[in-house]
């Protein structure tokens, strides 16, 4: 059985095909550029047995994945989508569809590698935290803007704060001298504060450290800054797949 499972975010459409023994190609594309209907050549050279997606970007990106599926007989989109319970996961969300479903299938996965309570931390167009408990109990969480949002958002509702993205692995947080430090390191340190202060949250009573999930497209670049113990999955979401659509 060969599958084909996508990730699509607002901004970056991550892929993989998976096989038997495993993961046997992968790839991504801009999202912008799967909604005006252009596949990566990689994948439209695939001919999987099925194809599973998890998409928050919208209806046209996912129309235009089932576009291309029209020419493989037999084939039909299967939509992960936030169904609680589901894994041993239970969804905090009153209304469980407005859930990301990029945020639940992370849930699922994180809590299928180790069902302790845990903090899956997505970084991507936006950062997400969710909490966990140790019985797949999610409490809720937290939606921050990504980094390219948040200089977006300074860079256009200031006349000064204009600053050009100087952000490697492991540099330092120490605190800026100039504009362009200040604004470069203020960045993560907002989401690396985040993930302390919501730890708190999970951690009332002097119980456990919890465990720590990183991924998304920045979860590299966080891994390098973040002085706790945790686990960087890049592939968390695309994980959680085969435990909503087995
Ligand atoms: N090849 C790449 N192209 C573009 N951005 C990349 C790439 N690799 C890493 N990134 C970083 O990853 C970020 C996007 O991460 P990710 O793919 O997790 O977001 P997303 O899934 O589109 O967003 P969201 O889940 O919030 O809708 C970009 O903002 C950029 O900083
Ligand atoms: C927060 C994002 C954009 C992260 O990809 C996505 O999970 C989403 O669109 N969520 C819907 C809103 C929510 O989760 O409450
Ligand atoms: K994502």
């Amino acid at each position: 059985m060969s599958i084909l499972e996508l990730d699509i975010g607002n901004t970056r459409t991550k892929w993989r095909l998976l096989e038997s023994a495993g993961a046997a190609l992968r790839g991504g594309t801009d999202t912008a550029e799967l909604r005006s209907g252009r596949l990566p050549e990689a994948l439209v050279a695939l001919r999987p047995q099925r194809v599973r997606a998890a998409n928050v970007a919208g209806a046209a990106a996912a129309a235009a994945l089932a576009d291309w599926m029209r020419g493989l007989p037999g084939l039909s989109l299967e939509l992960a989508q936030v169904e609680s319970p589901c894994a041993g996961v239970t969804c905090a969300y009153r209304d469980t569809r407005r859930l990301g479903v990029d945020r639940w299938l992370a849930l699922l996965a994180a809590h299928h590698r180790n069902p302790v309570p845990a903090l899956v931390v997505d970084c991507g167009s936006a950062v997400t935290i969710d909490l966990l408990d140790a019985g797949g109990r999610h409490l809720g969480g937290y939606i921050l803007p990504g980094l390219a949002p948040m200089r977006r958002a300074l860079d256009r509702d200031t006349d000064a704060v204009k600053a050009a993205e100087l952000l490697n692995p492991g540099m330092s947080l120490a605190p800026g001298r100039d504009t362009d430090a200040a604004v470069n390191r203020g960045l993560p340190l907002m989401v690396l504060g985040a993930i302390d202060r919501a730890s708190r949250e999970l951690v009332r009573d002097g119980g456990p450290e919890p465990e720590l999930w990183l991924t998304g497209g920045d979860g590299l670049f966080f891994s390098s800054l973040c002085d706790r113990s945790h686990q960087l999955i890049p592939e968390l979401v695309l994980d959680g797949l085969a435990l909503s659509n087995p």
